[in-house]
C-alpha cells in the first residue's frame, strides 16, 4: 500500500524528502551498517542533493554508497549527465570516498561508445556488491516521473518497461532526449526496501494518480514501481490534485 505526503509547495516536499532520507540513512547503517541509495535525476532529486549538501555533517559518508537509477549515455562532461549534477549538487562538496559513488559509464567511459556493454557493465557492479544475488536490496531508491509516468528511463510502452528478468539495460530511442541512456529495470527497483517518488506539478498529476492507485506498468510505468517495504509518494499540492 503506497503512501502519499502532500505538501503546499515544491521546496517543501524536497525539504520533507531529505529530512526523511537522513533518517533512513541513519537507520540503514544502525541495523546493517551501511546505507544504499539509488538517487534520481530531474529538478526534485537534484534538489534534494543541494539539502543534503547544507545538512552534511548529519550523515556518515563513510558508510553510505550511491547508485544511480538511470543516467544518459552521452560523454562525461556532458551537462545531461546525473551523475555530474549530482556532483555539483553534493559530491563535490562533502568528503566521500570516490569508490562509493557508483556511477553508470559514460559514452566517453571504460566501454567506450558501446551502450550495452556499458548497461552489462553496471549490472555486474550491481552483482559485485551483493554477492549470491543480482543487485542489491536498496535501502531507498528515489525516484523523479514524467508526465507520462515514466520513472528512471523506463518510458510507456517500451522493452525497457516490460523488461522482467534483467537488472539493468539500454534505451536507445528514449522518447524524451538524450536517446540514448542506460537504466535500472523494475525488477531492480522493486528489490528496494522502500521506493519514494518526488513529485511536483500540475502536470503530473494524471500520473500520480495512475501510480497510487495502481495502473498498469506498460502503460504507466510509475504503478509498476514498489519498495518491499514501503511505497512512498511526496507530493506537492498540485501533483496530488486529482487524488480523492
Ligand atoms: O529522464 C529524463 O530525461 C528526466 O530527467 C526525467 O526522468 C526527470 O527525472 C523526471 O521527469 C522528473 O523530473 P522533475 O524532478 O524535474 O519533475
Amino acid at each position: 500500500m503506497a503512501t502519499t505526503l502532500i505538501f503546499p509547495t515544491k521546496p517543501e516536499l524536497v525539504d520533507a524528502a531529505a529530512d526523511q532520507l537522513i533518517g533512513a540513512i541513519s537507520d540503514a547503517i544502525a541495523a546493517r551498517g551501511v546505507a544504499l541509495i539509488v538517487l534520481t535525476g530531474g529538478s526534485n532529486g537534484i534538489a534534494l542533493l543541494e539539502v543534503l549538501r547544507e545538512r552534511s555533517t548529519e550523515i556518515d559518508w563513510t558508510k553510505v554508497e550511491f547508485f544511480f537509477g538511470d543516467d544518459r549515455f552521452v560523454p562525461t562532461d556532458d551537462p545531461d549527465r546525473n551523475v555530474g549534477q549530482a556532483g555539483e549538487a553534493l559530491f563535490d562538496h562533502i568528503d566521500i570516498d570516490p569508490a562509493r559513488i557508483h556511477a553508470m559509464a559514460a559514452s566517453d567511459g571504460e566501454f567506450g561508445d558501446d551502450i550495452d556493454a556499458a548497461a552489462a557493465g553496471y549490472a555486474s557492479v550491481l552483482a559485485a556488491i551483493s554477492p549470491g544475488e543480482a543487485s542489491p536490496r536498496f535501502d531507498v531508491h528515489l525516484l523523479g516521473m514524467g508526465g507520462e509516468g515514466h520513472v528512471n528511463s523506463l518510458f510507456p510502452h517500451t522493452p525497457a518497461t516490460a523488461e522482467s528478468i534483467k537488472i539493468v539495460v539500454s534505451v536507445d530511442n528514449s522518447p524524451k532526449p538524450p536517446p540514448r541512456r542506460v537504466t535500472l529495470t523494475l525488477p531492480a527497483v522493486n528489490r528496494s526496501r522502500q521506493v519514494w517518488f518526488l513529485v511536483a506539478g500540475a502536470d503530473r498529476a494524471s500520473a500520480v494518480a495512475a501510480g497510487v492507485t495502481g495502473a498498469a506498468a506498460q502503460d504507466w510505468p510509475c504503478a509498476g514501481a514498489h519498495g518491499t517495504e514501503a511505497t512512498v509518494w511526496f507530493l506537492d499540492e498540485e501533483a496530488a490534485s486529482l487524488l480523492d
